[in-house]
């Protein structure tokens, strides 16, 4: 409470005691003052306690209710002052916490303090470095600019279209470095793309392999059943064909497909073939015997085709036949082109050879310096005939013109020698190299095409001189391949083939798993009887002969070496 105001009050009091008798009255009064009677009252007796003791007489009770008013006061004043100290310590508490606080700040406002004075210092440093250094630049520049105003206007000029075109380049530098960078991506992308190209090429690749082999073992399964069936119908097949003639053999009896017989001094002989072909037989039926043998050619086996029988029998028709007439062997060049075209994986290479063989010595016809006498070489089983012309054709129309070219040497060889074409063996020798490009397997083998000579018996000839010689010869080489066929008959471990240079040459088309196709030609002619027997028998003798055992590497010849 205001002490002032009390005190105004007390003096307000204190000018009305006067008329105020009754003490009641007066604390009526204070009260319609809206003031605390034990307050005013307390404030009266240490004011006025000694005029007001007079004044109120006979209020006995009057000093113990002052006092326990007194002490009720103080119980008041000291509960106030608690209430106001417990308020403090609690507010001492939290200026003390707040304190605490705030020294942990001040702390850590201190520690960033000392790493930014720190951090300060450094960039105080650097800041003192990069001065330096743009001092020394500034000096440069000046030290340039010097130069520069002393440079003469041409240099200046000069230097001016420099640094023009350094600004240029620089620009066409950032304009490549973006394209390098676009460039970049790009490679990157082909490089993925590249990525999974190589990985799809690698499982292709894989494929093709395996195909690859599938296809290689289907290729050999497929060569070695041929070769099978091949061996089935025989390895050498013989087959009698009889010329066409005005005069009718009634000599002869023309039994079945397979059966020819002949009568003679009241006796019927007979003799069986692969097949027998009648005087009205065509070209092409006469070639459909030889066709299969043709396929086992470009299948990698060594094939034979010959014609045997007495002079004017048929066997220049047989095998080389007329313009209009083709023969065996145009027909059977024919069908190795055909065979070697359709087999589009296979690259092959086919070369062409000729040879006479006269008078027990081998002549090469195709050799541009005349007629060139080769020598036959043997290495184990492979013959080889060194120094032979062998021509690369790639048609028909080369074989033909080679062909012409070998028959022409042939007829200026025969004229020189004042001799027949007939009295000497043609040899035509086609050599087929063959690369599978699937499965890499290489063949080589050869067709031999065989005109030989007549096998009319000397006797017959009467010859003298130089026909004996030409017969002898042809007799010694004939009779050769009857014994070669004989051993090959009797699975004999000896085969002469060395005991004629044809069946020296004829080697490796004679042996192993080659194929022979031999064409007995016998004449119509009555009077002929007598070789047309002999032709016969020898056909009949070779019938079924077996060759070796099938080996899959067939070809052993080398020529031109
Ligand atoms: N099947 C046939 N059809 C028609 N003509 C034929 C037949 N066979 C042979 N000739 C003809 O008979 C003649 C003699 O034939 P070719 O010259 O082929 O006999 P060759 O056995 O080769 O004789 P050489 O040993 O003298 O060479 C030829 O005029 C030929 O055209």
């Amino acid at each position: 409470m205001n002490l002032d105001f009390i005190l105004h009050r007390v003096q307000q009091v204190k000018e009305a005691l006067p008329a105020i008798t009754d003490f009641k009255e007066i604390l009526a009064a204070l009260r319609l003052c809206n003031y605390d009677p034990d307050e005013v009252i307390s404030t009266f007796f240490a004011m006025f306690g000694d005029s007001l003791q007079s004044n109120i007489n006979g209020q006995q009770n009057f000093e113990p209710i002052a006092l326990q008013r007194e002490i009720s006061k103080k119980d008041k004043k000291i509960e106030v002052l608690n209430k106001k100290l417990q308020e403090s310590e609690s507010e001492l508490e939290t200026l003390r916490l707040k304190c605490k606080y705030f020294e942990e700040e001040k702390r850590h406002l201190i520690q960033q303090a000392e790493s930014l004075y720190e951090k300060v210092a450094e960039l105080q440093n650097e800041q003192a470095k990069y001065l330096h250094e743009i001092s020394e630049i500034k000096c440069k520049n000046t030290q340039i600019t010097d130069k520069l105003q002393n440079y003469s206007p041409l240099n200046k000029g000069l230097l001016i279209k420099m640094l023009r075109d350094a600004h240029e380049l620089s620009i066409s530098n950032n304009k490549l470095r973006v394209l390098a960078t676009s460039g970049l991506s790009e490679i990157g992308l082909s490089m993925e793309h590249v990525r999974s190209m190589t990985m799809s090429l690698r499982s292709s690749t894989k494929e093709i392999e395996e195909i690859r082999s599938l296809y290689q073992r289907e290729t050999m399964e497929r060569k070695l059943l041929y070769n099978q069936l091949q061996e089935l119908r025989g390895n050498i097949r013989v087959f009698c064909r009889c010329r066409l003639d005005d005069k009718k053999g009634e000599h002869l009896e023309f039994l079945s497909d397979e059966d020819i017989a002949v009568n003679c001094n009241s006796s019927k002989k007979r003799f069986r073939y692969d097949q027998v072909f009648l005087p009205q037989c065509t070209q092409e039926d006469v070639f459909e015997g030889t066709l299969p043998i043709i396929r086992s050619c470009v299948d990698g086996y060594n094939v034979c085709i010959l014609a045997y029988g007495q002079t004017g029998s048929g066997k220049t028709y047989t095998m080389m036949g007329t313009e209009q007439k083709p023969g065996v062997n145009i027909r059977s060049i024919r069908e190795l082109l055909h065979i070697c075209h359709e087999r589009e994986r296979v690259k092959y290479v086919i070369r062409i050879s000729m040879l006479e063989i006269y008078n027990e010595g081998v002549w090469d016809l195709l050799s541009h310096d005349g007629n060139k006498q080769l020598e036959i070489r043997s290495h184990g089983k492979v013959v080889t005939l060194p120094g032979l012309t062998e021509m690369e054709v790639l048609n028909e129309e080369d074989i033909k013109r080679i062909m012409s070219f070998g028959e022409k040497n042939r007829t200026v060889a025969s004229t020189k020698m004042n001799t027949e074409s007939s009295r000497s063996h043609l040899i035509v020798i086609f050599t087929l190299n063959g690369v599978d490009t699937i499965s890499g397997i290489a063949s080589s083998s050869t067709l031999t095409l065989c005109d030989l000579a007549g096998s009319e018996r000397i006797s017959k000839t009467e010859a003298i001189g130089q026909r004996l010689v030409e017969a002898a010869a042809i007799n010694k080489s004939l009779t050769a391949l009857g014994q070669v066929f004989t051993a090959l008959k009797t699975n004999s471990l000896h085969v002469p083939y060395r005991n004629s240079k044809l069946t020296h040459l004829l080697q490796p088309s004679l042996s192993g798993q080659a194929k022979a196709c031999v064409f007995v030609n016998i004449s119509p002619d009555v009077k002929d009887l007598g070789e047309t027997l002999s032709s016969l028998q020898f056909g009949s003798s070779i019938q079924q002969i077996a060759l070796g055992k099938p080996n899959p590497q067939s070809s052993n010849i080398k020529l031109g070496h």
